[in-house]
């Protein structure tokens, strides 16, 4: 286990939880992007939730994560609700819980070099080290697959699964025990998304933290999750074991998205 790492100590149990939009964009009607969805995520647990654009994924996923307000339901971490949590309280758990975003020209600020974008959890989290700072990122970076002479250059100078890779250790210098994954490789060319999800498992290894990993993948998230849930318009239809699931599915949705996935790949 890394020196210092955090092992995820709760399950995560998202109960009843739901979100509406309403909005000029949608002419005064509301929708229901996230509809009742119930789930646990256990300590080092991947689950793995899996659904067509626009089923309410993300929203889900930035619900738990408080970057967006839920409508209704609970998200019970380590015995409290983390949407009961005012925001001037939140810091420590945002430090627990993080997010890993799709798009990875997006995720760190392009005109910073890799070394300030590594050095702002000890600023904005007041890590302890502070003062040692750079001589810990040096050290951190290296299972991270990050060479040396990258910390030197821009956001913008690197490659998008450099970024993932930059971005997965400036949250791991966190010592978070929970991260939802939001189509992690998604962006990626084919090899390197083999490479990242490599790297996330390795790190989940060594650390013990637990995972949300949502992805359109099929063939990712069986080889991924040990638990799968599928969503569709906002509802988790399904839900269990990943093998049980894909085996032996239920629901009539499920068995379909099976078929047009093993057509495509035919
Ligand atoms: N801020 C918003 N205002 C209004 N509607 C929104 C907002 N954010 C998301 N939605 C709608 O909520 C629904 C769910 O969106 P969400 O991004 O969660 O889906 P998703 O499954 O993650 O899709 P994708 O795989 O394409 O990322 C969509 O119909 C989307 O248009």
């Amino acid at each position: 286990m890394e020196k210092g790492a955090c092992v995820a100590i709760a399950t995560l149990e998202v109960q009843h939880l739901s979100k509406s939009f309403h909005s000029n964009r949608l002419r005064g009607r509301t929708h229901k992007a996230v509809d009742d969805v119930s789930l646990a995520i256990g300590p080092g647990q991947t689950y793995g939730l899996m659904g067509e654009s626009g089923c309410g994924k993300s929203t889900l996923g930035r619900m738990i994560t408080r970057l967006l307000p839920a409508s209704s339901g609970t998200v019970l971490y380590d015995g409290t609700d983390l949407l009961d949590i005012p925001q001037r309280k939140m810091l420590p758990y945002r430090r627990r819980i993080q997010m890993l975003f799709q798009h990875p020209d997006t995720s760190l600020n392009p005109r910073m070099t890799v070394l300030d974008s590594l050095r702002e959890p000890f600023l904005l989290h007041d890590l302890p080290g502070k003062q040692d700072m750079d001589e810990i990122i040096r050290a951190h970076i290296e299972p991270y697959g990050i060479q040396p002479e990258l910390l030197e250059r821009r956001a913008s100078q690197v490659s998008g699964g450099q970024i993932q890779r930059i971005v997965l250790a400036r949250i791991m210098l966190l010592q978070p025990e929970f991260i939802v994954l939001d189509e992690p490789t998604s962006m990626l060319d084919v090899s390197v998304q083999a490479q990242i999800m490599d790297l996330l498992h390795q790190v989940q290894l060594r650390t013990g933290v637990s995972y949300l990993l949502i992805s359109h993948d099929l063939d990712l998230l069986r080889h991924a999750s040990s638990r799968i849930g599928i969503m569709y318009r906002g509802k988790l239809l399904e839900q269990g074991e990943t093998e049980a699931v894909l085996n032996a599915p239920t629901h009539p949705y499920t068995r379909e998205l099976i078929e047009n996935f093993s057509y495509m790949r035919d």
